[in-house]
């Protein structure tokens, strides 16, 4: 048996996605997660970024190939088990914050756990709700907070049930650049610390920027893998992708 050296937290094998009217999204994508990387997607509008992560994270699945998550192979699972698998093993964090207007912060942030069946680990959750910021909060209801607290609110809520991996779709695309930057840099530290791993889809390079990885999508290929990325070089790419 070959050892596994290092651990990946999201695996995709050759992954084609068509939609209805032939669409291919996703073009024979492969790709690795190691545990504990912040991984950027970037790309130009249509290039399948959201198909990706969507296949990624099973909410979709691929017209062929695989998706795993921590070894497990999601794209085989029956929808009924694959949400029980994202339930516990998936955390996401949307532009648009996603929180529940009727619900607390502190019930909001333990909503997975309960939808998971999972009773809360009291300790995580003060771990967590402290290192978002929120300990005075916990009371109060979303429309009561300013969007960069919403958004900390919703990193709290996808690192509850300590998944495999987070996926964020534009988590900053609502917010002001200090905002931005805030969230940004608690995204930073949860992988730095925690050893989190995430994926966020992104159109900003300077967010991009704060990744380990960013691979560059285009026409649902992977274009570019960038090490290291700065935005610069990633602005460079996407414009010479946009105007190709
Ligand atoms: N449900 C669907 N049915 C048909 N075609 C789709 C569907 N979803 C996406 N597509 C098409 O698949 C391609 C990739 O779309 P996708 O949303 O993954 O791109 P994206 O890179 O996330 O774009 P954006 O940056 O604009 O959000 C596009 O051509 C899109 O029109």
């Amino acid at each position: 048996m070959t050892a596994v050296l290092t651990r990946a937290a999201v695996t995709l094998e050759d992954v084609v996605k068509t939609y209805s009217g032939g669409v291919r999204a996703l073009d024979g994508v492969s790709l690795s997660v190691p545990a504990g990387t912040f991984l950027a997607v970037m790309g130009p509008s249509g290039s399948g970024k959201s198909t990706l992560m969507h296949c990624a994270a099973g909410l979709d699945t691929p017209t062929s190939g695989k998706t795993f998550i921590e070894g497990t192979e999601i794209s085989r699972l029956d929808e009924t088990r694959r949400t029980v698998l994202r339930r516990s093993r998936v955390g996401f964090i949307f532009q648009q914050y996603n929180l529940l207007p009727s619900l607390s912060v502190s019930d909001n942030i333990t909503l997975p756990l309960r939808l998971a069946g999972t009773a809360p680990d009291r300790e995580w959750v003060r771990t967590l709700v402290e290192r978002v910021g929120l300990a005075g909060r916990l009371h109060h209801r979303p429309s009561e907070l300013s969007g960069g607290q919403q958004q900390r609110v919703a990193v709290a809520r996808a690192l509850v049930t300590r998944p495999a991996v987070v996926f964020a779709d534009e988590p900053t695309g609502a917010l002001d650049i200090r905002t931005a930057r805030e969230v940004l840099d608690l995204l930073r530290t949860l992988v730095d610390e925690l050893g989190q791993t995430v994926v966020m889809v992104t159109h900003d390079p300077a967010a991009a920027a704060r990744a380990d990885l960013a691979l560059v999508m285009a026409d649902g290929r992977i274009a570019d893998t960038v090490p290291a990325p700065t935005a610069a070089r990633l602005a460079h790419r996407l414009t010479e992708l946009e105007t190709e």
